[in-house]
Order: structure tokens, then C-alpha cells, then sequence
């Protein structure tokens, strides 16, 4: 696989036939079998001399094909002239066999799945950065969560990892991350946004993202910026036109890619938007990464308060602390009358957060304008800062950076 390197880089086209054929030589120690014929790759793609592929894989194997991976990542950058290989395991496709997702809230289609691997790979240097980020340093509420097993680490570089959480879907969890983003780096905070919503990433859209993200080594993965923040989106890895069904370890295994991969740079704050529910990918981050606290988003109703409990209690369990509960889609102002209605209730957030000792940190209204500015690609915050729908999602942040600052200030518990 050491040929001369040609002066001009073989096209995409020409690089994805090599890579196949150098996929071809790779087999399964288990069966001898080669990823080709077996039909394991998937999703073969070349950009920019940038090799993605998936590798089908039993998820019960999944820890013991981590060298399969690596070697087929090795035999693909071999190619002469490719720049770089990103494989990832993926679950095997057989009809019947999609798993529920791993919450209360129901599979939807294209789920994605990344394409950047090998975990060993090193942070990326600008993401290594030995000068502490200032402000939000001392953040982690390290004190209140001392039972934290070894496996959490600190993220290099990222000053404070915030969970932005729900109970339920379709509450306004991704709306809210946008918001907050947007609004915390208004504050002059660093802020990065990794969406790890599996099931429906959102973010590319809210913050008027496209394209893919470069990988100019094949190992590290360039995030993308838009508003202020920089932002990472599980749906950005995913190769194109792609139904994949995530099982567990593979969830893990792209969660962490997205942690570990990502060139992130020096952070105050990193928001994650979750998935809906209790699930595999909440577990992850608590158990891999130090998680700062989280905030749990939800409406007044009582059939998402109830699963906003189950999901207070979750991180409460993972030693998590509860930075606060911000209640969306609370009050409705008729354009035509100027009446507040309260089409989801009122005040049951706050209720709830009171009873369960965490922090209430604010609620947003139902309005027009913050879907359609969403759906848009430029959050309300960043549409009409000073709209009045901007300035409840200002007040949230303020509150978030407090309570941020200052986590003891959070009761007992939370
Ligand atoms: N305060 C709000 N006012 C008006 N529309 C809102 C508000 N919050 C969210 N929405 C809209 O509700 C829909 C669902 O919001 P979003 O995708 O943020 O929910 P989610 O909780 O992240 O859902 P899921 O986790 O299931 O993907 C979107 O169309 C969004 O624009």
C-alpha cells in the first residue's frame, strides 16, 4: 500500500474504489470472513479525500471488534493519497430488529449515526489547552457529588458540562439548548452545543448549520460555529440517506467520538442536548464525562413532570447535581387580544422543582416566533434580543451561569 504518491491527489470517486478494495483485504478474525463480502461496510464515502464508513457489527461484540475497526481505518488511510478514515461500528440492520429507543419517546426514522472513530485517538491539542478557562471554573460542584466513581473525567479545556435534559419529548428541550447557547455566549461566555439527540438531532437546523464537519488529520473532527457557538450534532456524522438503529455500545461508542474527537477549543461551557427519557446516552456522558449539572426542561403538564422526575431522579442517582428545571411553553399571549393563556397549565414546573428541592431557574412562553425563529436557523435570541422572548431566555441564562458559579448556592440534593 506504499505507492508513490501521484503529484495530484486521485479524485473522491477514484479514492472510495480504492478504499474498497483495501476494505477487502481486511477480514474478521472470528470468521475470516472479509468486511466487503460480508457486506459490512456501509455508507462508503469519500469527501475531500476524507474516507466514512460504517462496519456492521454484532452488538455483543462490539468492544471485542474495536480492532477490526482500527485496522480498517489503517488499511483505508493507506490508500495513496487519502487524507483520512473515520469508521464507526454500527448495529446489524436485520429486518425486525430496531430497538425501541431507549426513552419515552418513540424511534423516529434516518436516526443518524457518526462517522469518526478510534477512541484512542488523542484530544485535540486545542482542546488540551493547560490554562484553566476562566470563569466558570470552578463550576464543577465537585463537593456535592463525592461518591463520583473514577470513570467520570474532566473534559480538557471545557469549563463546565451541562446536561440539557427532558422527561418527555417534544417539550422544547433542543428549542431551549438553541436559546441558552446563543444566550450564555451573548454573556461573553465560550459555549459549545453538542447535540446527542440520536433520535431526532435538531440542532444543525436551529442554529442554521449544514455541510459536514471536516476532519483535516482523519482523527479529529472540526466542529462547526454559527451565532457565537460552536456546535457539534450527532446528525452531522451520520452518513447521508441512512437509517441506522443505534443499540447500546454503539451509542456510547458515537457519544464518546463526539466528547473525545471533537476539537472543541477552550469552553466555558459545553450544553449537551439529550435525547429524551432516561437512556443509554444519558448513562454514557454521566459515567464518562464530569458532568457539571444538569437542567431539565419542561412544560407545565403533569404527564411531562411526571417523566421530568424519573429524569431528575436518574441524574441524581449518577451523582449528577440538578442545576434547575426551566418551564417551557408556559403562557400564551393572543396576538389579537393580548390575553395570557396557559394552554399546558401554569406554574407546575416551578411547583415541582420547589418540591423536589432543585432550582427553578425560569419559564418561557409559548409564542410563534420562537418556533419560527428556530425552525429558521437563527434562535429568537439571536433574531430579536430584544423581544420579549428573548429576554426570558436572557433570564434563564443569567440564572444558569449563577447557579454555574455558584452550585452550593443549589439546595441539598439537587
Ligand atoms: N416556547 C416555545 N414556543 C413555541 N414553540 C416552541 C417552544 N418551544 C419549542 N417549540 C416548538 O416545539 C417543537 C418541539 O420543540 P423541540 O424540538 O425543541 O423539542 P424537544 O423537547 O427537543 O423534542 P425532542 O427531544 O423530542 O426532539 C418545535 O417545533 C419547536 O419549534
Amino acid at each position: 500500500m506504499s505507492a508513490d504518491r501521484p503529484e495530484s491527489r486521485p479524485d473522491d470517486a477514484a479514492l472510495r474504489e480504492a478504499a474498497l478494495q483495501a476494505l477487502s483485504r481486511v477480514a474478521d478474525p472470528a470468521d475470516g470472513t472479509d468486511l466487503v463480502s460480508a457486506g459490512r461496510v456501509q455508507g462508503l464515502s469519500v469527501r475531500d479525500a476524507v474516507a466514512r464508513f460504517a462496519i456492521e457489527a454484532d452488538p455483543a461484540r462490539a468492544a471485542a471488534l474495536e480492532p477490526l475497526r482500527r485496522a480498517a481505518e489503517e488499511a483505508v488511510r493507506a490508500v495513496p493519497g487519502m487524507a483520512g478514515a473515520l469508521a464507526v461500528l454500527t448495529a446489524h440492520a436485520e429486518p425486525g430488529a430496531a430497538r425501541p429507543a431507549p426513552s419515552a419517546a418513540a424511534p423516529r426514522p434516518a436516526a443518524p449515526r457518526p462517522a469518526a472513530p478510534d477512541p484512542a485517538a488523542s484530544r485535540p491539542a486545542a482542546a488540551s489547552a493547560s490554562a484553566p478557562p476562566p470563569d466558570l471554573r470552578g463550576a464543577r460542584p465537585d463537593a456535592r457529588a463525592p461518591a463520583q466513581a473514577p470513570g467520570p473525567a474532566p473534559m480538557p479545556g471545557v469549563g463546565a458540562v451541562v446536561a440539557v435534559a427532558s422527561g418527555k419529548g417534544g417539550v422544547g428541550k433542543s428549542t431551549v439548548a438553541a436559546n441558552l447557547a446563543v444566550a450564555l455566549a451573548a454573556r461573553g461566555l465560550r459555549v459549545g452545543l453538542l447535540d446527542a439527540d440520536v433520535y431526532g438531532p435538531s440542532q444543525p437546523r436551529m442554529l442554521g448549520v449544514s455541510g459536514r464537519p471536516s476532519s483535516p488529520d482523519g482523527k479529529t473532527i472540526l466542529p462547526l460555529r454559527n451565532h457565537g457557538v460552536t456546535m457539534m450534532s450527532i446528525g452531522l456524522m451520520t452518513p447521508e440517506d441512512q437509517a441506522v438503529i443505534w443499540r447500546g455500545p454503539m451509542l456510547m461508542g458515537a457519544l464518546q467520538q463526539m466528547l473525545g474527537q471533537v476539537a472543541w477549543g477552550r469552553l466555558d461551557v459545553l450544553l449537551v442536548d439529550l435525547p429524551p427519557g432516561t437512556g443509554d446516552v444519558q448513562m454514557t456522558l454521566c459515567q464518562k464525562v464530569r458532568v457539571a449539572g444538569a437542567v431539565i426542561v419542561s412544560t407545565p403538564q403533569d404527564i411531562a413532570l411526571i417523566d421530568a422526575r424519573k429524569g431528575i431522579d436518574m441524574f441524581r442517582r449518577m451523582q449528577v447535581p440538578i442545576l434547575g428545571v426551566i418551564e417551557n411553553m408556559a403562557a400564551f399571549v393572543c396576538d389579537g387580544c393580548g390575553k395570557v393563556h396557559h394552554p399546558f397549565g401554569h406554574g407546575g414546573a416551578r411547583a415541582e422543582a420547589e418540591k423536589l428541592g432543585a432550582p427553578f431557574l425560569g419559564e418561557i412562553p409559548l409564542d410563534l416566533a420562537i418556533r419560527t425563529a428556530a425552525d429558521g436557523g437563527a434562535p429568537i435570541v439571536v433574531q430579536a434580543p430584544e423581544s420579549p422572548q428573548a429576554r426570558a431566555f436572557a433570564n434563564v441564562a443569567a440564572a444558569l451561569a449563577d447557579a454555574l458559579r455558584d452550585p452550593a448556592g443549589a439546595p441539598e440534593g439537587a
